[in-house]
């Protein structure tokens, strides 16, 4: 029986490279894949994983119908045997609403990769179609993690190291860039909900309240 299923986790947990060896060991097996993706950091038409893998891929923009597309490659002769969709997060519902198609269908199993939460922990909603959808959800099992150590279970955006609140939903970046530049920190709940990021806790330590005082 064919499945939707949605991988998810934070940023930096190994989504794209799970991704990436799904679709290795299928084609290792002969079998073929559509690979779809939207504004992958390493551009449109790219899957591409931080283990420095990346292969080409599908750009799913807005107006196209993933249903159509793949009914079309395969009236064209083409051979489809799955789906892999990475940044699922940033597809529309409609166009979930298609991959579910593609499964019921089409009986083909698509894997579906992306990031639940904004940094603002709100549910993007092509995400929040693929939990009310899927057939089975997925965490990943590598675990991102705080700089304090715990499991990162969020993402924090920010600007010259700062945790930021406001701004659009949807800014592709990375969680190692420069630091003066907009960012991605994942963290646990709870230096997400007090904005404590790596950097920020790093001032806090070498601040002078908190550094211990000699008298004499
Ligand atoms: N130099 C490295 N050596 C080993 N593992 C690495 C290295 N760089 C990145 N990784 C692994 O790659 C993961 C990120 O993979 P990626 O597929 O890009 O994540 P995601 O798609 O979830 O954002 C990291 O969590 C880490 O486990
Ligand atoms: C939290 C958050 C993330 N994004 C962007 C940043 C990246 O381009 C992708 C996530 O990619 P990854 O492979 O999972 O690292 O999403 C965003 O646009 N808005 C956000 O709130």
């Amino acid at each position: 029986m064919s499945e939707l299923v949605f991988f998810s986790g934070t940023m930096d947990c190994g989504k794209s490279t799970l991704a990436l060896q799904i679709g290795h060991n299928r084609s290792a097996r002969g079998l073929q894949g559509v690979i779809f993706t939207r504004e992958d950091r390493a551009g449109a038409g790219k899957l591409s994983s931080r283990l420095g893998l990346v292969t080409d891929a599908v750009e799913a923009d807005p107006g196209m119908d993933l249903y159509a597309f793949v009914v079309e490659s395969m009236s064209r002769g083409g051979k489809v045997d799955y789906v892999i969709v990475d940044e699922a997060q940033f597809l529309l519902p409609t166009q979930i609403d298609q991959l579910a198609r593609i499964v019921d269908d089409l009986d083909l199993d698509v894997f579906a990769f992306g990031i639940t939460t904004d940094f603002r922990t709100k549910l993007f909603p092509g995400s929040q179609r693929l939990i009310e959808l899927a057939d089975r959800l997925e965490t990943l099992q590598v675990e991102a993690m705080c700089w304090c150590g715990a499991r990162a279970t969020h993402n924090a955006r920010t600007v010259g190291g700062e945790m930021v609140v406001e701004g659009e939903q949807v800014v592709v970046g990375d969680v190692r860039g420069a630091a003066e530049a907009v960012g991605y920190e994942v963290l646990c709940r709870r230096h997400h909900r007090k904005r404590v990021t790596s950097a920020t806790a790093r001032a806090a330590a070498l601040s002078p309240d908190v550094l211990p005082v000699t008298s004499g």
